[in-house]
């Protein structure tokens, strides 16, 4: 069966086990562009394991994923890396810098792996710092860096290249409370004002208000899928 041509991503009875132990068993589902969709349910339920099989980084043992009508599941793992790094953003809940570079090059990497030019990329991450209220952390090096910059610089780093999507994985997870919003706020409001679909994996309901539809998980599988079109976010 072909995906729908209005959905960014599109998945179709996707199962995956973690060596024999069972993690997803038939998730179906369509996103489109520029949605904002939250990932619920409770720990170990398969939230992370489906925005991993969705971003091509896991290749499913059965069902399919596509992306903008191609189909991931299909691709070889060089395509899948080539696809993640040009097409993708991940924030997950622990900011993976690289540590001999500074915030601003950290922010800047999708860009200078893509080959935009120095000045260019440079100027697209210290804007990207700026929104996240961390501009003063550019020349600064993870290290020197309290864990919740380093989370603002790999929100910055995941939207910087304008992908088409971001999988969020508990982004909020190192953020102090006071932090929380103001970081969901630029990363939904990003999705919304550049046309950035995001999939946010979360466990924590208030989180999940932010999006225009919460995909509840149970044991691997959908157990709920609610709209909520009253929702609105503003910048
Ligand atoms: N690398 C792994 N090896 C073995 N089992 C795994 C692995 N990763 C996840 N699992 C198992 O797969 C199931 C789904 O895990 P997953 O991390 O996708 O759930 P989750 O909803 O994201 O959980 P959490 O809210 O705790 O992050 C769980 O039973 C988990 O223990």
């Amino acid at each position: 069966m072909a995906p729908p041509d209005d959905d960014v991503l599109w998945a179709r009875d996707v199962h995956y086990s973690h060596g024999g132990s069972p993690a997803l068993l038939g998730v179906s589902l369509g996103i489109q562009e520029s949605e904002i969709v939250a990932v619920t349910g409770p720990r170990g339920c398969g939230k992370t394991t489906l925005l991993e099989c969705l971003s091509g980084l896991l290749v499913p043992s059965g069902g399919e994923v596509w992306f903008s009508g191609m189909p991931v599941h299909t691709l070889t793992a060089t395509s899948r890396e080539r696809l993640r790094r040009d097409k993708f953003g991940w924030v997950g809940d622990r900011p993976h810098l690289v540590p001999e570079l500074t915030a601003w090059e950290n922010a800047a990497l999708p860009l200078l792996l893509t080959g935009t030019g120095h000045r260019a990329a440079k100027r697209a991450a210290l804007d990207w710092l700026e929104r996240l209220d961390v501009r003063d952390c550019a020349r600064k090096r993870p290290a020197a860096l309290l864990q919740a910059q380093r989370q603002r610089i790999a929100i910055a780093r995941a939207l910087v290249h304008k992908p088409a999507v971001v999988f969020a994985d508990e982004p909020t997870a190192p953020l102090h409370r006071a932090d929380r919003a103001q970081a969901l706020r630029t990363l939904t409001s990003a999705g919304r004002s550049h046309g950035i679909t995001v999939v946010l994996a979360t466990h924590d309901p208030e989180v999940a208000t932010l999006a225009d539809r919460t995909l509840t998980l149970l044991d691997g599988r959908e157990a709920d899928s609610t709209a909520d079109p009253a929702c609105s976010l503003s910048a």
